[in-house]
Protein backbone atom coordinates (compact mmCIF):
# COMPACT_ATOMS: atom_id res chain seq x y z
CA UNK A 1 0.00 0.00 0.00
CA UNK A 2 1.64 3.42 -1.46
CA UNK A 3 2.03 5.89 1.62
CA UNK A 4 1.28 9.27 -0.20
CA UNK A 5 2.10 12.85 1.74
CA UNK A 6 -0.20 15.63 -0.36
CA UNK A 7 1.06 19.03 0.35
CA UNK A 8 -2.06 21.63 -0.11
CA UNK A 9 -5.45 21.92 -0.31
CA UNK A 10 -7.96 19.03 -0.17
CA UNK A 11 -10.95 21.17 -1.31
CA UNK A 12 -9.54 22.26 -4.81
CA UNK A 13 -8.51 19.75 -7.54
CA UNK A 14 -5.55 18.39 -5.25
CA UNK A 15 -8.42 16.85 -3.35
CA UNK A 16 -9.88 14.90 -6.62
CA UNK A 17 -6.56 13.11 -6.88
CA UNK A 18 -6.08 12.21 -3.63
CA UNK A 19 -9.74 10.85 -3.63
CA UNK A 20 -8.63 8.62 -6.60
CA UNK A 21 -5.36 6.99 -4.94
CA UNK A 22 -7.41 6.42 -1.92
CA UNK A 23 -9.45 4.50 -3.85
CA UNK A 24 -6.65 2.81 -5.48
CA UNK A 25 -5.48 1.61 -2.16
CA UNK A 26 -3.21 4.57 -1.08
CA UNK A 27 -2.79 5.57 2.52
CA UNK A 28 -2.73 9.27 2.69
CA UNK A 29 -1.43 12.43 4.45
CA UNK A 30 -2.31 15.84 4.01
CA UNK A 31 -0.27 19.08 5.10
CA UNK A 32 -1.82 22.51 4.54
CA UNK A 33 2.52 23.66 4.13
CA UNK A 34 5.50 22.94 2.92
CA UNK A 35 7.16 22.83 6.58
CA UNK A 36 4.05 21.21 7.60
CA UNK A 37 4.61 18.45 5.10
CA UNK A 38 8.44 18.44 6.12
CA UNK A 39 7.22 17.52 9.45
CA UNK A 40 5.21 14.95 8.84
CA UNK A 41 7.85 13.36 6.71
CA UNK A 42 10.23 13.42 9.71
CA UNK A 43 7.75 11.47 11.30
CA UNK A 44 5.90 9.15 9.18
CA UNK A 45 8.03 9.43 5.81
CA UNK A 46 6.30 8.39 2.55
CA UNK A 47 6.77 6.48 -0.60
CA UNK A 48 5.48 9.76 -2.43
CA UNK A 49 4.89 13.23 -1.83
CA UNK A 50 2.10 15.29 -4.18
CA UNK A 51 3.06 18.95 -3.58
CA UNK A 52 0.50 21.81 -5.01
CA UNK A 53 3.07 24.67 -6.94
CA UNK A 54 1.41 26.94 -4.77
CA UNK A 55 3.25 25.50 -1.74
CA UNK A 56 7.44 26.06 -2.28
CA UNK A 57 8.29 22.50 -3.84
CA UNK A 58 11.77 23.97 -4.33
CA UNK A 59 12.84 25.01 -0.71
CA UNK A 60 10.64 21.56 0.23
CA UNK A 61 13.35 19.54 -2.03
CA UNK A 62 15.75 21.39 -1.06
CA UNK A 63 15.04 20.40 2.99
CA UNK A 64 14.82 17.24 2.03
CA UNK A 65 17.86 16.76 0.55
CA UNK A 66 19.91 18.43 3.47
CA UNK A 67 18.15 15.81 5.70
CA UNK A 68 18.88 13.18 4.02
CA UNK A 69 15.46 12.51 2.87
CA UNK A 70 15.26 10.18 -0.52
CA UNK A 71 11.26 10.45 -1.13
CA UNK A 72 10.08 11.26 -4.66
CA UNK A 73 8.20 14.71 -4.98
CA UNK A 74 5.77 15.42 -7.77
CA UNK A 75 4.89 18.67 -8.28
CA UNK A 76 0.65 19.16 -9.17
CA UNK A 77 -0.91 22.55 -10.40
CA UNK A 78 -3.19 23.64 -13.80
CA UNK A 79 -1.56 22.39 -16.66
CA UNK A 80 -1.69 26.21 -17.81
CA UNK A 81 0.98 27.11 -14.85
CA UNK A 82 3.74 26.52 -17.18
CA UNK A 83 5.84 28.73 -15.19
CA UNK A 84 5.10 26.70 -12.03
CA UNK A 85 5.69 23.25 -13.93
CA UNK A 86 8.97 24.47 -15.02
CA UNK A 87 10.11 25.79 -11.70
CA UNK A 88 9.07 22.69 -9.77
CA UNK A 89 10.97 20.41 -12.37
CA UNK A 90 14.00 22.46 -12.21
CA UNK A 91 13.68 22.43 -8.41
CA UNK A 92 14.08 18.63 -8.40
CA UNK A 93 10.39 17.39 -8.88
CA UNK A 94 10.42 14.25 -10.41
CA UNK A 95 7.21 15.32 -12.29
CA UNK A 96 4.44 17.56 -13.02
CA UNK A 97 0.82 16.15 -12.92
CA UNK A 98 -1.53 18.29 -14.19
CA UNK A 99 -4.77 19.15 -12.71
CA UNK A 100 -7.30 18.51 -12.58
CA UNK A 101 -5.66 14.20 -12.32
CA UNK A 102 -5.79 11.84 -15.11
CA UNK A 103 -6.48 8.49 -12.93
CA UNK A 104 -4.39 6.35 -15.48
CA UNK A 105 -1.37 8.68 -14.60
CA UNK A 106 -2.59 8.55 -10.55
CA UNK A 107 -2.82 4.55 -11.09
CA UNK A 108 0.79 4.56 -13.17
CA UNK A 109 2.61 7.05 -10.12
CA UNK A 110 1.51 3.89 -7.25
CA UNK A 111 1.91 1.51 -9.20
CA UNK A 112 6.12 2.92 -9.37
CA UNK A 113 6.32 3.24 -5.96
CA UNK A 114 4.18 0.59 -4.51
CA UNK A 115 4.17 -2.29 -7.16
CA UNK A 116 0.82 -4.31 -8.26
CA UNK A 117 -1.56 -4.57 -5.24
CA UNK A 118 -3.15 -7.10 -6.91
CA UNK A 119 -2.04 -11.18 -5.99
CA UNK A 120 0.38 -12.42 -7.66
CA UNK A 121 -0.24 -14.33 -10.78
CA UNK A 122 0.85 -18.23 -10.36
CA UNK A 123 0.19 -21.03 -12.93
CA UNK A 124 3.15 -23.17 -13.05
CA UNK A 125 3.41 -25.78 -10.41
CA UNK A 126 7.22 -24.31 -9.55
CA UNK A 127 6.11 -20.99 -8.57
CA UNK A 128 2.44 -22.48 -7.04
CA UNK A 129 4.70 -24.55 -4.93
CA UNK A 130 6.41 -21.59 -3.59
CA UNK A 131 3.86 -19.45 -3.37
CA UNK A 132 2.06 -22.10 -0.88
CA UNK A 133 5.69 -22.16 1.01
CA UNK A 134 5.62 -18.33 1.45
CA UNK A 135 2.45 -18.18 2.56
CA UNK A 136 3.13 -21.18 5.36
CA UNK A 137 5.89 -18.51 6.43
CA UNK A 138 4.14 -15.63 6.19
CA UNK A 139 2.33 -16.55 9.41
CA UNK A 140 6.07 -16.63 11.53
CA UNK A 141 8.17 -14.13 12.49
CA UNK A 142 11.50 -15.05 11.07
CA UNK A 143 13.47 -13.16 8.46
CA UNK A 144 12.88 -14.34 4.80
CA UNK A 145 15.72 -14.27 2.11
CA UNK A 146 14.30 -13.70 -1.16
CA UNK A 147 16.43 -14.53 -4.31
CA UNK A 148 15.91 -14.58 -7.81
CA UNK A 149 16.77 -12.86 -10.99
CA UNK A 150 16.18 -9.40 -12.08
CA UNK A 151 12.51 -8.92 -12.65
CA UNK A 152 11.18 -11.80 -11.68
CA UNK A 153 9.11 -11.06 -9.02
CA UNK A 154 10.48 -10.68 -5.47
CA UNK A 155 9.20 -7.21 -4.47
CA UNK A 156 5.70 -8.92 -5.30
CA UNK A 157 6.28 -11.90 -3.44
CA UNK A 158 7.40 -9.99 -0.40
CA UNK A 159 4.20 -7.69 -0.42
CA UNK A 160 2.40 -11.28 -0.60
CA UNK A 161 4.30 -12.18 2.38
CA UNK A 162 3.29 -9.27 3.95
CA UNK A 163 -0.49 -9.38 3.38
CA UNK A 164 -0.70 -12.98 4.55
CA UNK A 165 0.81 -12.37 8.42
CA UNK A 166 0.02 -11.10 11.07
CA UNK A 167 1.38 -7.66 10.09
CA UNK A 168 -1.11 -7.01 7.35
CA UNK A 169 -2.77 -4.38 9.14
CA UNK A 170 0.91 -2.31 9.99
CA UNK A 171 3.11 -0.63 7.24
CA UNK A 172 4.73 -2.64 4.66
CA UNK A 173 7.96 -0.31 3.62
CA UNK A 174 10.51 -0.86 0.65
CA UNK A 175 13.62 0.22 0.29
CA UNK A 176 16.12 -0.44 -2.55
CA UNK A 177 19.61 -0.63 -1.06
CA UNK A 178 21.08 -0.26 -4.23
CA UNK A 179 19.87 2.93 -4.84
CA UNK A 180 21.07 5.28 -2.70
CA UNK A 181 24.61 6.53 -1.48
CA UNK A 182 25.60 4.87 1.60
CA UNK A 183 24.92 8.05 3.56
CA UNK A 184 21.56 8.60 2.48
CA UNK A 185 20.80 5.03 2.94
CA UNK A 186 22.03 5.13 6.31
CA UNK A 187 19.72 8.01 7.27
CA UNK A 188 16.61 6.47 5.16
CA UNK A 189 17.15 3.29 7.16
CA UNK A 190 18.19 4.71 11.27
CA UNK A 191 16.75 8.18 10.26
CA UNK A 192 18.50 10.49 12.38
CA UNK A 193 18.83 13.28 15.62
CA UNK A 194 18.78 17.20 15.52
CA UNK A 195 22.73 18.12 14.59
CA UNK A 196 23.31 14.84 14.06
CA UNK A 197 24.99 16.43 10.05
CA UNK A 198 25.28 19.67 8.68
CA UNK A 199 21.74 19.40 7.30
CA UNK A 200 19.86 18.08 9.93
CA UNK A 201 17.76 20.71 11.70
CA UNK A 202 15.59 18.44 13.10
CA UNK A 203 14.86 14.88 13.99
CA UNK A 204 13.62 12.34 11.70
CA UNK A 205 12.21 8.89 11.99
CA UNK A 206 14.19 6.11 9.56
CA UNK A 207 11.94 3.24 7.60
CA UNK A 208 12.94 0.51 10.41
CA UNK A 209 10.69 3.03 13.12
CA UNK A 210 8.11 3.74 9.68
CA UNK A 211 7.49 0.35 9.70
CA UNK A 212 6.61 -0.15 13.31
CA UNK A 213 4.41 -3.26 13.67
CA UNK A 214 4.51 -4.42 9.92
CA UNK A 215 7.79 -5.65 7.79
CA UNK A 216 10.79 -3.48 5.85
CA UNK A 217 11.70 -4.85 2.92
CA UNK A 218 15.36 -4.69 2.03
CA UNK A 219 15.70 -4.75 -1.63
CA UNK A 220 19.27 -5.65 -2.90
CA UNK A 221 20.49 -6.07 -0.11
CA UNK A 222 23.65 -7.59 -1.35
CA UNK A 223 24.74 -3.98 -2.31
CA UNK A 224 24.78 -3.24 0.81
CA UNK A 225 28.28 -1.64 2.54
CA UNK A 226 29.51 -3.78 4.93
CA UNK A 227 29.64 -1.39 8.09
CA UNK A 228 25.51 -0.62 7.15
CA UNK A 229 25.00 -4.56 7.02
CA UNK A 230 26.78 -4.67 10.45
CA UNK A 231 23.65 -2.02 11.97
CA UNK A 232 21.15 -4.35 10.26
CA UNK A 233 22.78 -7.46 12.18
CA UNK A 234 22.19 -5.22 15.07
CA UNK A 235 18.58 -3.99 14.27
CA UNK A 236 17.78 -7.58 13.69
CA UNK A 237 19.22 -8.88 17.00
CA UNK A 238 18.64 -6.77 19.80
CA UNK A 239 15.55 -5.47 17.83
CA UNK A 240 16.67 -1.76 18.52
CA UNK A 241 18.39 0.80 16.16
CA UNK A 242 20.22 3.81 16.93
CA UNK A 243 19.20 7.08 15.07
CA UNK A 244 22.26 8.90 13.29
CA UNK A 245 24.02 11.07 16.13
CA UNK A 246 21.13 9.75 18.52
CA UNK A 247 22.36 9.02 22.37
CA UNK A 248 19.81 6.24 23.12
CA UNK A 249 18.98 3.04 21.32
CA UNK A 250 15.10 2.92 19.84
CA UNK A 251 13.17 0.03 20.08
CA UNK A 252 11.59 -1.53 17.42
CA UNK A 253 9.06 -4.12 16.13
CA UNK A 254 10.06 -4.99 12.23
CA UNK A 255 10.17 -8.11 10.50
CA UNK A 256 12.64 -7.81 8.03
CA UNK A 257 12.33 -9.47 4.56
CA UNK A 258 15.47 -9.48 2.39
CA UNK A 259 16.24 -9.42 -1.78
CA UNK A 260 18.41 -10.10 -3.80
CA UNK A 261 19.17 -10.86 -7.68
CA UNK A 262 22.91 -12.11 -5.92
CA UNK A 263 24.19 -15.42 -4.86
CA UNK A 264 24.74 -14.24 -1.61
CA UNK A 265 26.53 -17.46 -0.09
CA UNK A 266 28.97 -16.89 -2.75
CA UNK A 267 29.52 -13.53 -1.65
CA UNK A 268 29.82 -14.58 1.78
CA UNK A 269 32.56 -17.02 0.18
CA UNK A 270 34.16 -14.13 -1.31
CA UNK A 271 34.03 -12.01 1.69
CA UNK A 272 31.92 -9.05 0.46
CA UNK A 273 28.85 -9.86 2.89
CA UNK A 274 28.88 -10.84 6.44
CA UNK A 275 27.94 -14.35 7.13
CA UNK A 276 26.36 -13.43 10.60
CA UNK A 277 24.01 -11.56 9.13
CA UNK A 278 23.08 -13.86 5.90
CA UNK A 279 22.83 -16.75 8.07
CA UNK A 280 20.34 -14.30 10.03
CA UNK A 281 18.43 -13.27 7.18
CA UNK A 282 18.13 -16.58 5.37
CA UNK A 283 16.37 -18.54 8.51
CA UNK A 284 13.98 -18.97 5.43
CA UNK A 285 15.18 -19.26 1.98
CA UNK A 286 12.94 -18.56 -1.23
CA UNK A 287 14.22 -18.81 -4.81
CA UNK A 288 11.58 -17.32 -7.42
CA UNK A 289 12.43 -19.40 -10.36
CA UNK A 290 13.36 -17.42 -13.88
CA UNK A 291 10.09 -16.87 -16.02
CA UNK A 292 12.09 -19.58 -18.31
CA UNK A 293 11.91 -22.14 -15.86
CA UNK A 294 8.35 -21.65 -15.24
CA UNK A 295 6.90 -21.90 -19.11
CA UNK A 296 3.66 -22.35 -17.46
CA UNK A 297 3.46 -18.91 -16.12
CA UNK A 298 4.62 -17.13 -19.29
CA UNK A 299 0.46 -16.79 -20.76
CA UNK A 300 -1.57 -16.36 -17.53
CA UNK A 301 1.15 -13.06 -16.96
CA UNK A 302 0.62 -12.22 -20.53
CA UNK A 303 -2.92 -12.18 -20.47
CA UNK A 304 -3.20 -10.29 -17.06
CA UNK A 305 -1.09 -7.66 -18.72
CA UNK A 306 -2.85 -7.50 -21.77
CA UNK A 307 -5.93 -6.64 -19.62
CA UNK A 308 -4.08 -4.39 -17.48
CA UNK A 309 -2.79 -2.18 -19.53
CA UNK A 310 -5.68 -1.90 -22.23
CA UNK A 311 -8.02 -1.08 -19.15
CA UNK A 312 -4.77 1.59 -18.42
CA UNK A 313 -4.86 3.01 -21.84
CA UNK A 314 -8.66 3.28 -22.39
CA UNK A 315 -8.26 0.40 -25.06
CA UNK A 316 -10.84 -2.24 -25.64
CA UNK A 317 -9.80 -5.44 -24.18
CA UNK A 318 -8.11 -8.16 -26.73
CA UNK A 319 -7.21 -11.67 -26.41
CA UNK A 320 -3.72 -13.19 -27.45
CA UNK A 321 -3.91 -14.86 -31.05
CA UNK A 322 -2.55 -18.41 -31.31
CA UNK A 323 0.75 -16.87 -32.93
CA UNK A 324 1.22 -14.11 -30.51
CA UNK A 325 0.87 -16.87 -27.87
CA UNK A 326 3.78 -18.89 -29.81
CA UNK A 327 6.16 -16.27 -29.59
CA UNK A 328 5.74 -15.52 -26.45
CA UNK A 329 6.54 -19.40 -24.94
CA UNK A 330 9.60 -19.10 -28.04
CA UNK A 331 11.45 -16.16 -26.54
CA UNK A 332 14.09 -16.77 -23.45
CA UNK A 333 13.10 -13.46 -21.15
CA UNK A 334 16.14 -12.73 -20.07
CA UNK A 335 14.00 -9.64 -18.13
CA UNK A 336 11.67 -11.89 -16.69
CA UNK A 337 8.42 -11.09 -15.68
CA UNK A 338 9.49 -7.06 -16.03
CA UNK A 339 9.93 -7.42 -19.89
CA UNK A 340 7.15 -10.04 -20.35
CA UNK A 341 5.12 -6.38 -18.45
CA UNK A 342 6.80 -4.15 -20.74
CA UNK A 343 6.41 -6.28 -24.04
CA UNK A 344 2.72 -6.51 -23.23
CA UNK A 345 2.78 -3.61 -22.71
CA UNK A 346 4.05 -2.14 -25.83
CA UNK A 347 1.82 -4.57 -27.57
CA UNK A 348 -1.81 -3.24 -26.55
CA UNK A 349 -0.47 0.05 -27.53
CA UNK A 350 0.82 -1.66 -31.13
CA UNK A 351 -1.62 -3.90 -31.76
CA UNK A 352 -4.52 -3.07 -34.14
CA UNK A 353 -6.82 -6.33 -35.11
CA UNK A 354 -9.40 -7.78 -32.81
CA UNK A 355 -6.87 -9.95 -30.99
CA UNK A 356 -2.71 -9.15 -30.51
CA UNK A 357 -1.20 -10.32 -33.08
CA UNK A 358 2.73 -10.79 -33.33
CA UNK A 359 3.67 -7.98 -35.29
CA UNK A 360 2.51 -6.08 -32.04
CA UNK A 361 4.90 -8.20 -29.97
CA UNK A 362 8.09 -6.11 -30.10
CA UNK A 363 10.75 -7.54 -28.09
CA UNK A 364 13.86 -5.88 -27.04
CA UNK A 365 17.20 -6.64 -27.69
CA UNK A 366 19.58 -7.01 -24.16
CA UNK A 367 22.83 -4.51 -24.10
CA UNK A 368 24.57 -2.83 -21.64
CA UNK A 369 22.55 0.24 -20.23
CA UNK A 370 23.66 3.39 -21.52
CA UNK A 371 22.19 6.35 -19.35
CA UNK A 372 24.53 6.08 -16.06
CA UNK A 373 21.69 7.36 -13.85
CA UNK A 374 18.79 5.28 -15.06
CA UNK A 375 17.57 2.84 -12.78
CA UNK A 376 18.52 -0.86 -13.31
CA UNK A 377 17.47 -1.62 -16.71
CA UNK A 378 14.81 -4.26 -16.48
CA UNK A 379 14.43 -4.26 -20.38
CA UNK A 380 17.51 -3.07 -22.21
CA UNK A 381 17.81 -0.84 -25.40
CA UNK A 382 17.03 -0.99 -28.60
CA UNK A 383 13.84 -2.35 -30.17
CA UNK A 384 14.49 -4.99 -32.55
CA UNK A 385 11.39 -5.97 -33.80
CA UNK A 386 11.18 -9.48 -35.26
CA UNK A 387 11.74 -8.21 -38.87
CA UNK A 388 14.36 -6.05 -38.34
CA UNK A 389 17.41 -8.01 -36.07
CA UNK A 390 19.97 -6.37 -34.26
CA UNK A 391 22.41 -6.92 -36.96
CA UNK A 392 20.31 -3.96 -38.75
CA UNK A 393 21.70 -1.74 -35.98
CA UNK A 394 25.61 -2.04 -36.33
CA UNK A 395 27.24 0.75 -37.31
CA UNK A 396 24.64 3.21 -35.83
CA UNK A 397 26.33 5.30 -33.30
CA UNK A 398 25.00 4.00 -29.88
CA UNK A 399 23.20 7.65 -28.76
CA UNK A 400 21.75 8.17 -31.96
CA UNK A 401 19.95 4.33 -32.00
CA UNK A 402 18.95 5.57 -28.02
CA UNK A 403 17.29 8.24 -29.19
CA UNK A 404 15.41 6.32 -31.92
CA UNK A 405 14.01 4.33 -29.30
CA UNK A 406 13.31 7.26 -26.51
CA UNK A 407 11.22 9.22 -29.47
CA UNK A 408 9.57 6.02 -30.89
CA UNK A 409 8.35 4.91 -27.43
CA UNK A 410 7.52 8.29 -26.27
CA UNK A 411 5.40 8.61 -29.78
CA UNK A 412 3.90 5.43 -28.91
CA UNK A 413 2.62 6.58 -25.56
CA UNK A 414 1.05 9.30 -27.28
CA UNK A 415 3.80 11.89 -25.49
CA UNK A 416 2.91 10.79 -21.89
CA UNK A 417 6.16 11.12 -20.22
CA UNK A 418 5.19 8.64 -17.26
CA UNK A 419 4.64 5.95 -19.63
CA UNK A 420 7.23 6.15 -21.69
CA UNK A 421 9.39 6.22 -19.20
CA UNK A 422 7.55 2.76 -17.03
CA UNK A 423 8.47 1.20 -20.39
CA UNK A 424 11.73 2.45 -20.77
CA UNK A 425 13.03 1.36 -17.73
CA UNK A 426 14.82 4.46 -16.97
CA UNK A 427 13.71 7.69 -14.35
CA UNK A 428 11.41 9.83 -15.43
CA UNK A 429 14.46 12.89 -14.89
CA UNK A 430 16.60 10.89 -16.99
CA UNK A 431 13.61 10.86 -19.94
CA UNK A 432 13.34 14.38 -19.55
CA UNK A 433 16.87 15.57 -19.64
CA UNK A 434 17.22 13.41 -22.79
CA UNK A 435 14.02 15.15 -24.16
CA UNK A 436 15.79 18.43 -23.30
CA UNK A 437 19.15 17.65 -25.15
CA UNK A 438 17.06 16.42 -27.81
CA UNK A 439 15.29 19.50 -28.37
CA UNK A 440 18.09 21.49 -27.90
CA UNK A 441 19.82 19.56 -31.09
CA UNK A 442 16.85 21.14 -33.02
CA UNK A 443 15.08 17.62 -32.56
CA UNK A 444 10.99 17.36 -32.42
CA UNK A 445 9.78 15.96 -29.44
CA UNK A 446 6.47 14.66 -29.02
CA UNK A 447 4.53 16.99 -26.75
CA UNK A 448 2.79 16.66 -23.30
CA UNK A 449 -0.95 15.17 -24.13
CA UNK A 450 -2.94 18.56 -24.26
CA UNK A 451 -0.71 20.48 -23.65
CA UNK A 452 0.83 22.96 -26.82
CA UNK A 453 4.64 21.38 -27.96
CA UNK A 454 6.24 24.78 -26.19
CA UNK A 455 4.26 24.64 -22.85
CA UNK A 456 6.91 22.63 -20.90
CA UNK A 457 10.53 23.75 -22.21
CA UNK A 458 12.19 20.58 -20.24
CA UNK A 459 10.64 17.96 -21.42
N1 LIG B 1 3.50 -13.20 -10.32
C1 LIG B 1 3.30 -11.95 -10.76
N2 LIG B 1 2.05 -11.51 -11.02
C2 LIG B 1 1.84 -10.26 -11.47
N3 LIG B 1 2.81 -9.37 -11.70
C3 LIG B 1 4.06 -9.74 -11.47
C4 LIG B 1 4.37 -11.04 -10.98
N4 LIG B 1 5.72 -11.12 -10.83
C5 LIG B 1 6.22 -9.95 -11.19
N5 LIG B 1 5.24 -9.10 -11.58
C6 LIG B 1 5.42 -7.73 -12.09
O1 LIG B 1 6.70 -7.68 -12.72
C7 LIG B 1 7.41 -6.50 -12.38
C8 LIG B 1 8.71 -6.89 -11.69
O2 LIG B 1 8.42 -7.47 -10.42
P1 LIG B 1 9.26 -7.12 -9.10
O3 LIG B 1 9.58 -5.65 -9.04
O4 LIG B 1 8.59 -7.73 -7.95
O5 LIG B 1 10.60 -7.91 -9.46
P2 LIG B 1 11.97 -7.96 -8.68
O6 LIG B 1 12.45 -9.34 -8.77
O7 LIG B 1 11.80 -7.35 -7.31
O8 LIG B 1 12.86 -7.02 -9.59
P3 LIG B 1 14.28 -6.33 -9.21
O9 LIG B 1 15.22 -7.44 -8.93
O10 LIG B 1 14.63 -5.60 -10.45
O11 LIG B 1 14.00 -5.45 -8.03
C9 LIG B 1 6.48 -5.68 -11.50
O12 LIG B 1 5.83 -4.71 -12.29
C10 LIG B 1 5.49 -6.70 -10.97
O13 LIG B 1 4.24 -6.10 -10.71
Amino acid sequence: MARILIIGSLEAELGTAARIAAARGARLAVAEGAAAGLERLRGEGADLVLCDVMHDVAWLIDQMAAERMACPVVACGRPDDADGAVRAIRAGAKDFLPLPPDPDLIAAMLQAVAGDPERPVVRDQAMASLLARAEQVARAEASVLIMGESGTGKEVLARHIHAASRRARGPFVALNCAALPEALLESELFGHEKGAFSGAVASRRGKFEQAEGGTLLLDEIGEMDPRLQAKILRAIQEREIDRLGGSAPVKVDVRILAATHRDLASEVARGRFREDLYFRLAVVRLRIPALRERPGDILPLARHFAKRYARANGLPQRGLAPAAEAVLMAHPWPGNVRELENTLHRAVLLAEGSSIGPEAIDMLEHLPAIAPDAVPLPVALPVAPPAKPVSALVGRRMEEVERDLILETLSHCLGNRTRAAEMLGISIRTLRNKLHEYRAAGVTVPPIPGQPPFALPVG
